[in-house]
C-alpha cells in the first residue's frame, strides 16, 4: 500500500450471528432448504459453494434486503427476521460489500467513504472516513474522483466506506472476484487484517475453496441450499462428509468398489466401510498427492503412462498393478519422471476416504 501512513481500523462490539432453519422458497426454486448455523462474535465465516446453492440469498438475507420464508436470523439473539420480527437492514448493525463495489463517480472519494455516516455531524463524519482511509492508505487521495483510482485501490475505497460506520456484522458478496489473481491475494490479506482489526463478524461468500482457506476461520460448505459441512479448513480437507467436500479441497482419484462382507478389498489393503453395508456401491478416494512414487521402494509396481509440467509440480497417470484405472499423481516436477518409467506406487490406506457412491445430483 502506499501513500500515507496507516492508521487502525476503529474496533466495533462483535456480535454473534446465528441462522435457524432458515429458508428461502421462490416460486420454483427453494433457495434455502433449513440452514442452521451459529456464528461466533468477531468470527470470519466464509460461505463456499457452486453457483446456485443459495450463498447470495443466505447474506441477502441476514442483510435484511430480503426475506426468510421460514426460519429465523438473530443478532446477538434477538431476532432481527423470522416469525415474530423484521428489522430494517440500516437498524441491524451490518456493512455490506458486494462483488459489484461501485462508488458513486459524483462523489469524492471522501465523500464515498463518509457516504454511510450521514447521521453524524459533517466534521465528525469527515474526520472518521479520513481515519478510514487513512487506514487503507488512500488518505492522499480523499479529494479526488473514483475515475482515477485503480481496481484494486476501488476496493480498498469499498472497504474504507463498508467498516468507517463501523458495523458489528460484515457480510461480504465474492468481494474478490472482479480483480485478478495477484491483486487478489494482496486484497484477501488487507482484508482480512482489517477485519480482524475491526473485530467485525463477517461472512465472505466465495466459490474458491483456496480464497475459502486462506480466510475462513470457519467454513460452511453450502450445497443446494443445505449446510452440509462446516469447520476449520484441516477439519474439511482431512474429514470430509461426503464426496462433494471432498472433492471441493482435494485433487482426488475416485474408484468405484462393492463392499464386501466386512470391508471394501482394494489392492492398497482392506478399507473399513462402517457407514455401508456389504453389496453397497463405494467410491474409495486417493488424493493425487496422497501417492507417493520412488524408483526402486517398496509399493505396488507401475508404470508412468504420462507426465504433464505445471510449474513446481508435475501431474502424473501412472498405471498401478490392482487398480483398472490409471491413478493420476501428483509429483515434484523436480525429481524428473518420464513417461514409460518403471516405479513403485506407495500409498498410506490411512489416507484414502471412502464414501457411498452418490447417485448423480
Ligand atoms: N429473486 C429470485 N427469484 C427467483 N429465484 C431466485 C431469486 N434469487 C435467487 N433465486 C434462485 O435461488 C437459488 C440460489 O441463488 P443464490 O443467488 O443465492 O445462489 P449463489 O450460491 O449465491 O449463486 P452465485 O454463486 O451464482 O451467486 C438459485 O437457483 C437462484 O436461481
Amino acid at each position: 500500500m502506499n501513500g500515507d501512513a496507516k492508521g487502525r481500523a476503529a474496533a466495533t462490539f462483535a456480535a454473534r450471528l446465528t441462522f435457524e432453519n432458515l429458508t428461502r422458497d421462490y416460486d420454483s426454486t427453494q433457495a434455502l432448504a433449513g440452514v442452521d448455523l451459529d456464528i461466533a462474535p468477531g468470527e470470519i465465516v466464509c460461505l463456499l459453494g457452486p453457483s446456485g446453492c443459495g450463498k447470495s440469498t443466505l447474506l441477502r438475507i441476514a442483510a435484511g434486503i430480503e426475506k426468510p420464508s421460514a426460519g429465523r436470523v438473530l443478532i446477538n439473539e434477538q431476532e432481527v427476521a423470522g416469525p415474530q420480527r423484521f428489522v430494517a437492514p440500516e437498524e441491524r448493525g451490518v456493512g455490506l460489500m458486494f462483488q459489484d463495489f461501485a462508488l458513486f463517480p459524483h462523489l469524492t472519494i471522501l465523500g464515498n467513504v463518509a457516504f454511510g455516516l450521514k447521521a453524524l455531524p459533517k466534521a465528525e463524519a469527515r474526520r472518521e472516513a479520513l481515519a478510514a482511509l487513512k487506514r487503507v492508505g488512500l488518505a492522499h487521495l480523499a479529494d479526488e474522483y473514483p475515475h482515477i483510482l485503480s481496481g484494486g485501490q476501488q476496493q480498498r475505497v469499498a472497504l474504507a466506506r463498508a467498516i468507517v460506520p463501523r458495523p458489528a456484522v460484515m457480510l461480504m458478496d465474492e468481494p474478490f472476484s472482479g480483480l485478478d489473481v495477484q491483486l487478489r491475494e494482496a486484497m484477501q490479506d488487507e482484508t482480512l487484517g482489517l477485519l480482524r482489526e475491526t473485530r467485525a463478524t463477517s461472512v465472505i461468500v466465495t466459490h474458491h475453496p483456496e480464497e475459502a482457506m486462506r480466510m475462513g476461520d470457519r467454513i460452511a460448505v453450502m450445497r443446494a441450499g443445505r449446510l452440509v459441512q462446516a469447520g476449520g479448513a484441516e477439519d474439511l480437507y482431512h474429514k470430509p462428509a461426503d464426496l462433494f467436500v471432498a472433492r471441493l479441497f482435494s485433487e482426488i482419484n475416485e474408484i468405484g468398489y462393492r463392499v464386501g462382507s466386512e470391508s471394501i478389498d482394494t489392492p492398497i489393503g482392506a478399507l473399513p466401510a462402517p457407514a455401508l453395508k456389504a453389496g453397497d456401491r463405494a467410491t474409495v478416494c486417493i488424493r493425487e498427492r496422497g501417492v507417493e512414487l520412488s524408483r526402486n521402494g517398496t509399493g505396488l509396481a507401475g508404470r508412468i503412462l504420462d507426465v504433464k509440467f505445471l510449474g513446481d509440480v508435475a501431474r502424473l497417470e501412472v498405471g498401478v498393478e490392482g487398480f483398472d484405472k490409471p491413478l493420476k499423481v501428483r509429483a515434484r516436477e523436480s525429481d524428473g519422471w518420464a513417461r514409460g518409467d518403471e516405479v513403485r506406487a506407495q500409498i498410506d490406506p490411512a489416507s484414502a476416504l471412502v464414501f457411498p457412491t452418490e447417485s448423480q445430483k
